[in-house]
């Protein structure tokens, strides 16, 4: 199986002492890779510097093979990402914004920019004015987006943040089908950890900036009763008692 992402010794520490320590971990090809982890863990700021939106101090980054210093847009072209608040122009209208956002790209057509509002069942709205968009909207929007190119590795920052239960729904969805019909590979991160034992194979759990469990979540979990959100938390509070002795 292939590497899609090698993340290797990630560190970024920002000016209050706080951030990412020696972080590696690799995603195959196929993988819907869950990153679980309290607030403030570091996920972000892991999916920020594999996206170059933020520069690690120390380690690397490698998609489909390519460094993503010394080979960005190799590294980043079949990439689609949402990270922190979708990026949404709120004067123009779902369709307008989709059509600013394809122009990164060489073969989006306006028809693909009907088929993913189609997917995040916006296109009834199309028309409409970002600025009238609620908070699921806009997120769906931002998910819209990211699916334009068809990339074949999809980095989604806490995807279902701001969603009712049936966008929730549909997210998970979208990315069962991505995965499984269009073998798409997922970075995803999130709060909703029954959401993520749904649609991930595999997880990191990532705490005070480092990873501190890795693995398939099959393998992971012990007996037929053990979830993943009592998995999780037995690390987090055995990590803290950890640090307090
Ligand atoms: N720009 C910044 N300046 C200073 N500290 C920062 C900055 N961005 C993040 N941090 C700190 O780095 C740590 C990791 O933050 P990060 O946002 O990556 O965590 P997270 O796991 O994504 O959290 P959440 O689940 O709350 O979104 C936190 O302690 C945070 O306060």
């Amino acid at each position: 199986m292939k590497n899609v992402l090698e993340v290797k010794n990630l560190t970024k520490i920002y000016q209050n002492g706080r951030g990412i320590r020696d972080i590696s971990f690799d995603i195959l090809a196929g993988d819907v890779y869950g990153f679980l982890g309290p607030n403030g863990a570091g996920k972000t700021t892991v999916m920020k510097i594999i996206m170059g939106l933020c520069r690690a101090q120390k380690g690397e980054v490698k998609i489909f093979g390519h460094d993503s210093t010394t080979q960005p847009e190799r590294a980043w072209q079949h990439v689609g990402a949402m990270i922190e608040n979708a990026v949404v122009y709120e004067y123009m209208s779902g369709y307008k914004n989709l059509l600013l956002a394809s122009r990164f790209y060489k073969d989006v057509t306006p028809a693909r920019i009907d088929e993913v509002l189609e997917m995040v069942d916006l296109a009834p709205f199309k028309h409409e004015k970002a600025a009238g968009y609620s908070l699921g909207m806009k997120q769906r929007l931002g998910l819209a987006a990211a699916l334009l190119s068809k990339p074949k590795f999809m980095i989604l920052d806490e995807p279902t943040n701001g969603l009712d239960v049936e966008g929730t729904v549909k997210v998970r969805e979208i990315i069962i089908h991505l995965a499984r019909e269009h073998q798409v590979t997922f970075l995803l991160s999130s709060h909703l950890i029954h959401e993520m034992q749904m649609v991930c194979n595999k997880i990191g759990i990532i705490n005070n900036g480092q990873v501190i469990k890795e693995g398939l979540v099959a393998d992971l979990l012990h007996n037929e009763d053990e979830t993943l959100e009592s998995f999780f938390i037995k690390q987090i509070r055995e990590g803290r008692e950890e640090r307090a002795k």
